[in-house]
């Protein structure tokens, strides 16, 4: 599996389990950005979390069994769809393993449950409590229903649970600016 290393936009691949081109020698730069998507919006959320923080910050879209080597960094975010209720699994583990104790952190979630659902359950339920517990910046930054992406099962999931019949765009700009200003403020 290769994994996409970004910065606002588009990068070539990049070699499993690394992300290349740290930050160049002198520069401020030194957050990065960790994403499971499955779709792409939780990569999107993830390019203009990263846009938000500044210039040249990577996002990196994990791949099954990737542990990225974040050693370069002093500020890491965490983002992950979900679904059913549920992280992303390789985020899920790999939340449980990386050596994030030094990291000034922030984590995120991408859905479409409505804002009187359970939102904050679902953004509890996604990270570790140690990780949660220590996160300078934790928040549910909305996502998108993209129905030529989706397969013939979760077009089904979507028309009946969300009662959607069409794209639906739901990333919460306001959200992923002040989630921005929260992490950088501390
Ligand atoms: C089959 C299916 C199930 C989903 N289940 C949930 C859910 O339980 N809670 C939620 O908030 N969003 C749910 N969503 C919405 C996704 O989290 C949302 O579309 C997200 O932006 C997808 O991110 P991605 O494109 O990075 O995979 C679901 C979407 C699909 C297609």
């Amino acid at each position: 599996m290769t994994a996409r290393a970004t910065t606002g936009t588009t990068r070539t691949d990049r070699r499993a389990g690394t992300i290349e081109d740290p930050p160049a020698e002198g520069a401020p730069v030194r957050a990065a950005v960790v994403v499971a998507s499955k779709h792409g919006t939780t990569l999107e959320i993830g390019r203009r979390v990263a846009r938000a923080l500044g210039a040249d910050v990577p996002v990196l879209d994990l791949a099954e069994d990737q542990h990225p080597d974040l050693a370069a960094y002093d500020t890491v975010v965490l983002g992950t769809a979900i679904y059913a209720g549920q992280p992303r699994a390789h985020m899920k583990a790999f939340a449980q393993i990386a050596d994030l104790d030094e990291k000034r952190l922030g984590l995120f979630v991408s859905g479409m449950v409505p804002a009187d659902g359970a939102r904050e359950e679902e953004l509890a339920a996604a990270y570790p409590p140690a990780l949660r517990d220590r996160a300078t910046a934790a928040a549910f930054l909305g996502g998108s229903f993209q129905f030529d992406k989706l397969n013939r099962f979760e077009r089904f999931v979507v028309k009946r649970v969300a009662k959607a019949t069409a794209d639906v765009d739901a990333i919460d700009d306001r959200a992923i600016d002040r989630f921005a200003r929260e992490l950088v403020a501390a």
